[in-house]
């Protein structure tokens, strides 16, 4: 990809400024446990928000986080910002502008809005922020959780290098990040950003085709998921590209040989093709909404 630089997780050299993550669902709660590692050097504590206080009260105890729920604090996503450097929207798409509204006014001057949400572009965000802030967009996956994750990050007009820089580095916490231009932000959120769930749909497809071949549920779970699991981790340990990695389990005249005639018979090229389409254009139309 053109104007791209890959970036592997690595320490920060200097810490990330006091952060606030607003909707701490899958993503955001992902981009959160990977951001508490104490090995992460980061302005402690972290403000987080949820919607309901039952989300908030699971974070009890919690020394290195301040937590406000919508529901109980009606200006809960306005404190949380109050005195961030970073403030990320973790809500869904449809309620990113809402909430970049809400906290508008909240916000520190120069302060960087990271939305993760799918679809929705920069200029929408910008519209409804003070003129001071930087809105960049980035699209994560899950496996941020463990500190695998992967995500594209591109900066609106209001980005300064240095705002994009600091949110490479947050990204870098929990993974590896990868700048592109908002063109091609939607193509990331096709290819990683929901990435992991057609891998999953592999492995219950997987699992449940050992199932009907005899095994049971928790056989067929190790036999299928350990492989998948077991695989990804040899590819990334490997210096070998998938395509060799593919051949070396590929005895010619072999048993492999004759599944993957099977598979390829089924057209993945196209198949992918449509997939990612179809998520693409489902980003689009999220911007329109
Ligand atoms: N789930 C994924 O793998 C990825 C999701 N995204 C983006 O992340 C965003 C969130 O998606 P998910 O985490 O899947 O959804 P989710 O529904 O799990 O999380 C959204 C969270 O926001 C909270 N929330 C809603 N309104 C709120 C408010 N007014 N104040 C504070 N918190 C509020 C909800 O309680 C919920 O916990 C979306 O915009 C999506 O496009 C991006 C990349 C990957
Ligand atoms: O499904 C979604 O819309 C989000 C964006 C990428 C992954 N999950």
């Amino acid at each position: 990809m053109s104007q791209s630089t890959a970036h592997t997780a690595a320490a920060p050299q200097t810490s990330l400024p006091r952060t606030a993550i607003i909707g701490v669902g899958s993503m955001g709660g992902a981009i959160l446990a990977g951001l508490r590692d104490p090995a992460v050097r980061i302005e402690r504590p972290i403000a987080v928000t949820t919607h309901s206080a039952a989300s908030a009260a699971a974070f009890e105890g919690a020394g290195d986080l301040v937590v406000f729920a919508a529901e109980a604090t009606a200006d809960a996503n306005q404190r949380a910002v109050q005195g961030a450097g970073l403030v990320i929207l973790g809500v869904k798409p449809w309620a990113i502008i809402d909430v970049a509204r809400e906290i508008a006014d909240a916000l520190e001057p120069g302060a960087i809005v990271v939305s993760v949400a799918a679809g929705v572009p920069t200029r929408k965000i910008e519209e409804v922020l003070p003129e001071s802030v930087s809105v960049v967009r980035a699209m994560p996956n899950t496996p941020s959780l463990i500190g695998r994750g992967v995500t594209g990050i591109a900066g609106g007009v209001s980005a300064s290098a240095d705002a994009i820089a600091t949110v490479r580095r947050l990204f870098e916490t929990v993974g590896s990040v990868l700048v592109v231009t908002e063109e091609q932000i939607n193509a990331v959120g096709a290819v990683s950003g929901s990435g992991p769930a057609y891998l999953y749909l592999f492995a219950e497809e997987m699992t449940a085709a050992a199932i009907r071949l005899g095994f049971d549920r928790e056989q067929a779970s190790l036999l299928a998921q350990g492989t998948i699991a077991g695989a990804a981790e040899l590819m990334a340990r490997s210096d070998e590209d998938p395509t060799q990695l593919r051949r070396n389990v590929t005895s010619p005249k072999g048993t492999t040989e004759q599944a993957l005639n099977v598979l390829q018979a089924a057209g993945w090229a196209e198949l992918f093709d449509r997939a990612l389409a179809a998520n693409v254009r489902r980003s689009e139309e999220l911007a329109a909404e």
